[in-house]
């Protein structure tokens, strides 16, 4: 069972095809709510014609994806109290029918530890944010102390295991005002993780190893790195051209010349720094393909625009690997983040909340494979970035000519080069799917 939302949704369905792609004799059932089947896309749902995947659904008992930005805090209480009882019910009817041998499921669904001890289902955790945010919330009293007890090297956060040193000003999400409501919730998701019997995340062991090495020490169960969990299967799968319009405008691109714009699933940047981002884009002159989510400000019926389109949503991985884009303006969550690293795309960062921006920090400074084009990141009320700027931004960012543009998409291909490696035959994803598949076979609950 993912988390009610895109950015957890997506990677839980990825992990799923891998899993019955290598091991077709898994029965998967995948657990959401009623709003989400209807809002699953045909691709995720083509994957339960395979017999293999299957959906079961609970009630809508949480607010609607289309109002849960508005109230996030409510939003999050709704899923931790209301979700756990109608989701029984449907395990309930599964062992009906065969035991359930695991439960894999969002490390943000908090009671699911509890429903697997009690039934003695074991419970394999999917983190889908990166093991640096993971590893600061199991830490979190080490910062803390050291916020408390200020003295030199306070500026920088280098004493979490694994973590490389970190300015607290990337991790300021997690210790403003703002973070209030929120942080207790994920800080005891985490503390719950050592009653499960596995972890899994959605990024490579190449990605992040020195955290990886951390937090295999730390638990005594097994933790799997098996991403990037990303649609590469259908990617590869589906060679045949399609007919989208946005595919056949890249088609007549340059090489490496556009810049894909999009923010994620969920938050925004405010109205007015939208239309600065927006215009920006436009006055750049960079040919570029936006992906505007209805909301009004920008437009996205799929229509030209100047040098660009803007669309409504589209297929991401496959505009990422598309050969004519050769940059993402992204606000750093970390699925769009390794789609862009698989791909070998460099990533302009907008990191607008939570993870996203600790996410930047690693894509600009650890892995050189981006830049800022925000200033860092203050909690809101920060100056606004003007259209000007945006432009100016924008150019410098695509200019192939420029030495250290160069240098960021050379790094990015070699990224790339280690993320397809960690999935192919004998790669550490691929070795670490099969162990944990061997997990639920052997060690886990006998069937
Ligand atoms: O036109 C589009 C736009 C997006 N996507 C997909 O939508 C997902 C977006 O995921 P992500 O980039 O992680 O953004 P969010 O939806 O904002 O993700 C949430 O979940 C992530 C994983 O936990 C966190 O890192 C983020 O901060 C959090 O906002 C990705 O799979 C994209 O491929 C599309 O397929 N087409």
């Amino acid at each position: 069972m993912p988390y009610p939302g895109r950015g957890h949704i997506n990677p839980m369905m990825n992990l799923c095809r891998s899993l019955s792609s290598k091991h077709p004799n898994i029965l998967i059932t995948f657990v959401v709510t009623e709003e989400w089947l209807a809002l699953i896309g045909p691709d995720h749902k083509a994957a339960a014609d395979s017999d293999k995947i299957r959906f079961a659904t609970v009630p809508n008992v949480i607010p609607s994806e289309l109002v849960r930005a508005k109230d996030f805090p409510g939003f999050v209480k709704a899923v931790t109290t209301k979700l756990q009882a109608p989701f029984e019910m449907v395990l309930d009817e599964l062992e009906l029918e065969l035991p359930v041998n695991t439960i894999i499921a969002d490390t943000y669904l908090l009671w699911m530890s509890e429903v697997g001890n009690r039934r003695g289902i074991p419970v394999a955790s999917l983190w889908t944010m990166s093991a640096s945010v993971f590893s600061v919330f199991l830490h979190f009293d080490l910062l803390r102390q050291h916020l408390e007890n200020p003295g030199v090297g306070e500026e920088t956060v280098d004493y979490i295991p694994g973590l490389p040193p970190t300015p607290i000003s990337d991790l300021q999400p997690f210790i403003s005002e703002a973070s209030r409501q929120i942080l207790p919730v994920a800080l005891e998701c985490i503390s719950l993780v050592s009653r499960v019997q596995c972890l899994l995340f959605t990024s490579p062991y190449e990605f992040e190893p020195n955290l990886f090495d951390a937090l295999k020490r730390h638990f005594a169960f097994s933790v799997y790195p098996i991403g990037p969990s990303i649609p590469y299967l259908k990617l590869q799968a589906d060679d045949t051209i399609i007919n989208v319009q946005y595919l056949q405008w890249l088609d007549a691109q340059p090489k490496a010349s556009v810049l894909y714009v999009s923010m994620g699933s969920f938050l925004s940047a405010s109205k007015q720094q939208t239309e600065e981002i927006v215009a920006g884009v436009k006055n750049s002159g960079v040919p570029f393909l936006l992906v505007s989510r209805g909301d009004g400000t920008i437009g996205g019926g799929g229509e030209r625009r100047g040098e660009g389109m803007a669309v409504p949503w589209c297929d991401q991985l496959r505009v990422l690997c598309h050969d004519s884009v050769g940059g993402f303006w992204t606000h750093c969550g970390l699925n769009s983040t390794l789609e862009a690293v698989f791909a070998g795309v460099p990533m302009l960062c907008w990191p607008l909340a939570w993870d996203q921006i600790p996410n930047c920090k690693s894509i600009v400074d650890d892995w050189k494979v981006g830049r800022r084009a925000r200033k860092r990141w203050v909690g809101g009320g920060e100056e606004l970035v003007t259209r000007d700027e945006v432009a100016d931004m924008v150019r410098r960012f695509m200019d192939s000519e420029n030495g250290e543009v160069k240098g960021m998409r050379e790094r990015a291909s070699e990224l790339r080069g280690v993320f397809r490696a960690a999935v192919a035959d004998g790669g550490s994803s691929d070795v670490g799917l099969d162990c944990f598949v061997k997990d639920i076979s052997n060690q886990f609950r006998a069937s």
